[in-house]
Formats: C-alpha cells, structure tokens, sequence
C-alpha cells in the first residue's frame, strides 16, 4: 500500500493548507498562554501553623523565618522520575504538608479562585472542576538563594503545572524568569511583598528560575496544578503552543511555488465584527484577540504582513424557493483596510475586490440582508444575499495586494 506522507498531501491538494489553517485557528478560540501571574490585593491570611513552633505571623519577621529554617530541609527538586537535592540548582529551604498546618478555613476557596484564573490564563478547554491545586512545599529563600533555570517534573498523577502564592514577607530580587520557545519573560514577586501576596503559575514543560533573592525573605506554597483528566494526551502543555504555531507556519510555508504558486493574499474571518472606529489590534476581543498574537509570532517567522479589514459579501443565487440553491455571482470587496496599529492604508474612494479562492473559510455565515427577485426572464428566480463580517488579511512577503 503507497504511503502518502503530509508532505505529498500538501503538495496534491493545496486547499488542504488552507484547511490546516483554518483548522488551527479555529483551535485558537480563547487567549491563552504558558504562565501567568499577577499581585493579589485581596488575599487571605493562611494562618500557617508551624509544628513546635506557632503561627508564623504575616508579613513574616526575621524570627519566624529563622524557625521554618531550623525545622526546613534543603529544597528538593523533581529531575526525571527522581526528586533530588542539589544546591547548585536551588539552595532555598522546604517545609514538606506534614510538618505545616493552613488553619484559616477560607484559604481552600481563595486557592480554588486562583485555580479560576489559570484555567482562564492558560484557555483550557476542559471545565473549570477538572483542574484542582494540591500542596506540595512551603520554600524560604534567604538572602542570596535561588532556583536556577528548571522544568517541573510531572511528581504527581496527570500534573500539568505549578502554581505558587508569594506570601507577605519583604524582599528584593527573587523574580520568576520563564522562558520557551525562544520568548522570555518575568515576573516579580518583590513588588507585592511587603503587605501583599502575588500567585504564578506555569506548565511544567515550561523553562523557569527565580533569581537570586538580595534581600529580605521569600515565603512560596507550592502547588501541583492537578488535570483530572481520562486521557492523558489531554494534558495543558506549553509545547501545545508551540505546535498550534508549527502548523500554522507550515500552512502559510507550505505552498509549492512551481506546481501551485503562494496565493498573494489569504483572507481569514474574525468571530467578531468591529466597527471602523474599533478596527486595531489592542480592540479585539477572545478568540480574534487569541488568534492575533499566534498569527503575530507567525508573520514574524514567514514575513508575511497581517491587516484587518472589513469586508462586505454580495451574492446572487438562484432562489432556493423554486430551485436549488446555486450560486450564480459573487462579489467581495473590503471596504475599510487598516494596520494592526488602526491606520488606514485603502484609499477610501476605490473598492477592493477580492478573489473568493482567497478566503480560508468560504462558508457565508448570517446574512444580514435579502432580496428575492422573482422570475425575470431567462433567469429564472433569483435572490440576493449580502454578508459582512471582520477579517484578517494575511499577505504574502513577496507580493503586494492592490489597494
Ligand atoms: O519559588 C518559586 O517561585 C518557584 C519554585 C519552583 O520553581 C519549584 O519549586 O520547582
Ligand atoms: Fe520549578
């Protein structure tokens, strides 16, 4: 039996590139992102009670902090399937579940409200009871402590990530690095420290360090963010991101220049319609607004330009009350063109027709108008439609769409 690899399928059928893209931005359909975080001004007290010890006020002074050390071991960390100690990775302190009690009884609902936010964060598609947040350590970093670059090993069943909650308790430095796939970016922890508390989380695939902490003490829980989840391929992962992306570029690269040439322009609909007024970039809302910051990554890599355009749709059909519904003419034309920064670049006396072959998806949505003629002469019944809609046009490097 012949095997057909993706690539000769690409190259029979170069509508199926404009299926995978079509596919994988329909895939986008809420922002999301591979860690989050964010200074919490309305955060609980936990109440933790060191055992032999007390409750640990909040912020944390300097004898408090020198009790969790005297009763901490070095931090552990997850290295494959093993946990493992290194000090040269992180030499921060950890107070395991059993040697701390959480005794405010509301920390359980404030951390089930944090859990909310990463399920928003991260877009997962699963309902909201699916993911829960298990304690896994308490971390004291002193002056000078740190966790070096690092991924989270999967320590526990269908763990998918970590959260943390920054306790009260000054210090300076400490900040979260992530970095993946080439983008990097941090959080600091500092900032909210004196009063406040902050929480973070991140997939457990994704690349992260705190920095050195150069004053003061940070106080971290430490939560296995848990997928109850039956399939284990249903499992969050920043390389999702990724691969949603790798598709994408492949659907726009994927054109064979000689056999089928890179149409100069494709026309992707938005799930939203936006007035002129509203027609940039920092306006658009859900899965457009998802959808835009992977076709930014994309057009980075491919050099394709995107715009955002509004377009009008008028077609002619036989009218489906006397005969089969058939298309006899279609015209397209954007009617308002701009940047993503809301600059208008067509000019606003000339129409710009597009080629219905250029839209990645042609299915026509609502109509908002309609006209049914009734017979006229050879023509039989016809009726009108006319569409409107928001759009993304994504132009090819080399070529120019005429506005
Ligand atoms: O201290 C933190 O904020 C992060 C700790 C961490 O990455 C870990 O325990 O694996
Ligand atoms: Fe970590």
């Amino acid at each position: 039996m012949p095997i057909v690899t993706t690539r000769e399928a690409y190259i029979s059928c170069p509508t199926s590139l404009k299926l995978i893209i079509q596919k994988t931005l329909s895939e986008i359909d809420r922002p999301s992102t591979f860690a989050c975080g964010e200074r919490l001004d309305d955060g609980a007290n936990p109440g933790l009670l060191l055992k032999g010890h007390g409750l640990l006020g909040m912020p944390l002074s300097d004898n408090d902090a020198r009790a969790i050390i005297s009763q901490s071991r070095q931090s552990r960390f997850g290295r494959g399937s093993e946990t493992v100690v290194d000090t040269s990775i992180s030499d921060s302190w950890q107070l395991d579940p059993d040697q701390f009690q959480i005794r405010n009884g509301s920390w359980g609902s404030f951390i089930l409200r944090l859990v909310a936010k990463v399920h928003a964060g991260f877009g997962l598609k699963c309902q909201k009871d699916r993911v829960s947040a298990e304690l896994y350590k308490l971390l004291l970093y002193q002056r000078g402590a740190f966790f070096r670059p690092h991924s989270d090993s999967e320590i526990a069943p269908c763990m998918f990530g970590t959260l943390t909650v920054c306790l009260p308790c000054a210090h300076e430095g400490g900040e979260l690095v992530f970095s993946h796939n080439g983008k990097s970016f941090s959080f600091k922890t500092s900032e909210s420290s004196d009063f406040d508390m902050s929480y973070a989380a991140w997939c457990a695939d994704v690349l992260h360090e705190v920095k050195p902490v150069t004053s003061g003490h940070r106080l971290v829980l430490i939560y296995n963010l848990i997928h109850q989840s039956q399939v284990v391929t249903d499992l969050p992962s920043a390389s999702v991101f990724n691969s949603e992306q790798t598709r994408l570029v492949k659907g726009f690269r994927g054109w064979d220049p000689p056999r089928y040439p890179q149409p100069e322009y494709l026309i992707h609909k938005l799930a939203h319609q936006y007035s002129q007024a509203s027609l940039r970039a920092d306006r658009l809302k859900g899965a457009d607004l998802a959808q835009l910051s992977f076709l930014r990554e994309v057009a980075a890599e491919t050099g394709i330009d995107l715009y955002l355009a509004n377009m009008e749709k008028h077609a002619t059909k036989s009218d489906e009350r006397w005969a089969r519904n058939q298309v006899l003419s279609v015209d397209i034309v954007l009617t308002y063109v701009v940047t993503l920064d809301g600059s208008r670049v067509d000019h606003p006396n000339r129409t710009v027709y597009i080629k219905s072959n250029n839209l990645i998806d042609t299915t026509d949505g609502q109509h908002y108008k309609e006209d049914h003629r009734g017979f006229t002469g050879n023509e039989g019944a016809t009726a009108e439609y006319w569409y409107s809609g928001t759009v993304f046009c994504n132009i090819g490097p080399s070529t120019e769409m005429e506005i």
